[in-house]
């Protein structure tokens, strides 16, 4: 019998996936994101907003890819600027660009591996954890094609594949549902639902619909802020008051919710 060690004592898990105070965010000289204040554990959180509200630099910031200007962020645990914690809490990060680059000539297979390789998964693990990925999304029997011969919408499930082959705790999100058919929506959905049983998923989009049917709560940005925290059903109820245009409830709350906010401010 061995002897545990202190540290693996240590709790492994923390409340909030999330944790900012007051963040502040360039992009470029233009300050995107401006005092976000946010906490947020296990679960599927939909981000909503306007073009140019800020979700983007959000995701990305959350992604360790930029770097807070302002405020405290805390991601698993792990402060934001602790250089030395960055590369564990990477391995523990699935993140789907807005906009994400690839080898063309890469196959799904490969393009899955790779990301799987620069996560720093074990080795051994990776050609089944790709595989287990590529059925989920339903590309199996695509795996050995090549990205460039992909549709739009397969090479999307191609990028959340990746996001997802090394079982993330933070999953981050950018319009993942761009160019996925009705059929495939749903599906997606249901991918979600089961990943935020026990992790925290962030996934950014403008389909209010996805949100209310996937989400277990809605986040709406609006110029850089937070303006908006609830349930779906808090954004639908927004929808009763006259201010909301849009084709369902949700979307009439949703644009009641930023009319309201823009004229408070
Ligand atoms: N590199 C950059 N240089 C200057 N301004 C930028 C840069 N990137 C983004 N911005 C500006 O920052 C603001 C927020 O952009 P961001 O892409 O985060 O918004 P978004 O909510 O993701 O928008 P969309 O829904 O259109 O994707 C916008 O006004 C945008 O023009």
């Amino acid at each position: 019998m061995r002897a545990i060690r202190a540290d693996e004592l240590q709790p492994t898990t923390n409340p909030w996936a999330i944790e900012s105070q007051d963040l502040k965010v360039r992009a470029g000289k233009y300050l995107a994101v401006r005092g976000l204040s946010l906490n947020l554990g296990s679960g599927v959180h939909g981000l909503l907003g306007p073009n140019g509200a800020g979700k983007t630099t959000l995701m990305r910031t959350l992604a360790t890819v930029i770097k807070p200007h302002q405020g405290q962020l805390r991601l698993l645990g792990t402060a934001a600027d602790d250089r030395r914690g960055l590369r564990p809490l990477r391995r523990r990060l699935g993140y789907l660009p807005q906009n994400f680059g690839y080898y063309p000539k890469f196959t799904v297979r490969d393009y899955v591996e790779y990301l799987a390789w620069l996560r720093e998964m074990p080795a051994a693990a990776v050609p089944g954890a790709a595989q287990r990925v590529i059925e989920r999304v339903g590309l199996a029997d695509r795996a050995d094609a090549k990205l460039k011969s992909l549709s739009g919408g397969m090479l999307r499930r191609a990028g959340v594949a990746q996001a997802i082959v090394n079982d993330p705790d933070l999953l981050l999100l950018d319009e993942p549902t761009v160019g996925l058919d009705p059929e495939q929506r749903v599906q997606f959905r249901e991918l979600l639902r089961e990943i935020g049983q026990d992790s925290c998923v962030l996934v950014s989009t403008h389909l209010v619909e996805d949100v209310v049917a996937a989400c277990s709560d809605v986040l709406v940005m609006d110029q850089g802020l937070l303006v908006f925290q609830g349930r779906p059903a808090d954004l639908v109820d927004r929808g009763r008051h006259p201010d909301g245009v849009g084709d369902s409830p949700a979307e009439r709350g949703y644009s009641a919710l930023l009319r309201q906010h823009r004229s408070a401010s």
